[in-house]
């Protein structure tokens, strides 16, 4: 048997075409051309020792394997393109998927067929994982908003007194993990005008430190907390009696949007232990100094 013989020589199996292809050829890329029947001819007859018979069958193989090859990274070039792609129905994803290949000038049915099914597939996956993670954000949001509805906050505790250095002082009921909600700045939520005629008429009593004031999409708010809420005559709501540290605050107030409306949520910024107290910073202002008293700066 000689190599390269027209006649003779072993038979060429798929996994040896490979095999040979993988190790002794250019890598068939999406892009680069394929090479001829005489350059695969030449290339056998440089491999020392597989001695194949290169008859038309043999070449037919070589060229069914390695289109099989560079139609596979056409696919993945495609489908890397487009995946990110948002298409709101079958024939948009075609319609893409015909331009993609059309610029590329890659014309083949059997291609465009398989990025189309494998782009539906991906496209289909990414929505399932979309809709449960709203499903789950849904579902959270809900949990949230019975909390507050019901001022069921079961992981802290009023403590203390009023009539303390410190006055009460809300302490974790458990160990709790960071990123926990832990309860709301509940009170009456108003426009910032009527935040203010509130803040400074409260003033009069020192009763103004229960105001919360925060800004939402360019709107700036306040929760009035200094009496018992309508909704919740008999509760003691917790989150107006979390004091403040600049320093040591383990929980930070978010606004969260439930039911429309901007809700204060204090989370937790870290793993917080039973029995430590529920802190957060206030943010007083520096500029503010005068005015300041040395539990403000703790
Ligand atoms: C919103 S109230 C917090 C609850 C308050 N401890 C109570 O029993 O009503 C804010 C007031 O608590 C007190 N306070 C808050 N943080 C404090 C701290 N780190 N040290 C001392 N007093 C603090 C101050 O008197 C402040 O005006």
């Amino acid at each position: 048997m000689t190599r390269g013989n027209e006649t003779s020589g072993n038979k060429a199996t798929h996994a040896t075409i490979r095999e040979i292809i993988n190790t002794y050829m250019e890598p068939i890329s999406a892009y680069g051309n394929l090479p001829t029947s005489v350059q695969v001819k030449d290339t056998l007859n440089g491999v020392p020792d597989y001695q194949l018979s290169v008859d038309k069958k043999t070449l037919k193989s070589f060229n069914d394997i390695m289109h099989n090859m560079q139609r596979k990274a056409r696919l993945n070039d495609c489908i890397e393109h487009l995946q990110k792609s948002t298409f709101t129905n079958e024939d948009e994803l075609e319609n893409a998927v015909t331009a993609f290949l059309c610029e590329r000038q890659w014309s083949n049915t059997k291609l465009k067929k398989q990025c189309i099914s494998k782009l539906k597939v991906a496209t289909k996956e990414r929505n399932d994982f979309r809709a449960s993670r709203r499903n789950a954000q849904r579902q959270q949001e809900q949990q949230m908003l019975s909390s507050v509805q019901d001022q069921k906050w079961p992981l802290v505790v009023i403590a203390g007194s009023k009539h303390s250095r410190k006055g009460r002082t809300v302490l974790a009921k458990c160990n709790i993990p960071r990123n926990t909600v832990v309860c709301d700045y509940h009170g009456e939520l108003l426009t910032y005008d009527e935040g203010l005629l509130r803040y400074e008429q409260y003033g009069d009593n020192n009763e103004n430190v229960y105001m919360f004031s925060f800004n939402y999409q360019g709107r700036n708010y306040w929760i009035d907390a200094v009496r018992q809420c309508r909704c919740h005559p008999k509760t003691r709501i917790k989150g107006r009696l979390l004091n403040h540290s600049m320093k040591t605050a383990n929980v930070v107030p978010r606004i969260v949007l439930l039911n429309q409306l901007p809700h204060i949520l204090f989370f937790a910024k870290q793993d917080i232990a039973i029995s430590e107290e529920i802190l957060f910073d206030y943010g007083v202002q520096r500029d503010r100094l005068s005015e300041l008293q040395d539990w403000m700066l703790s």
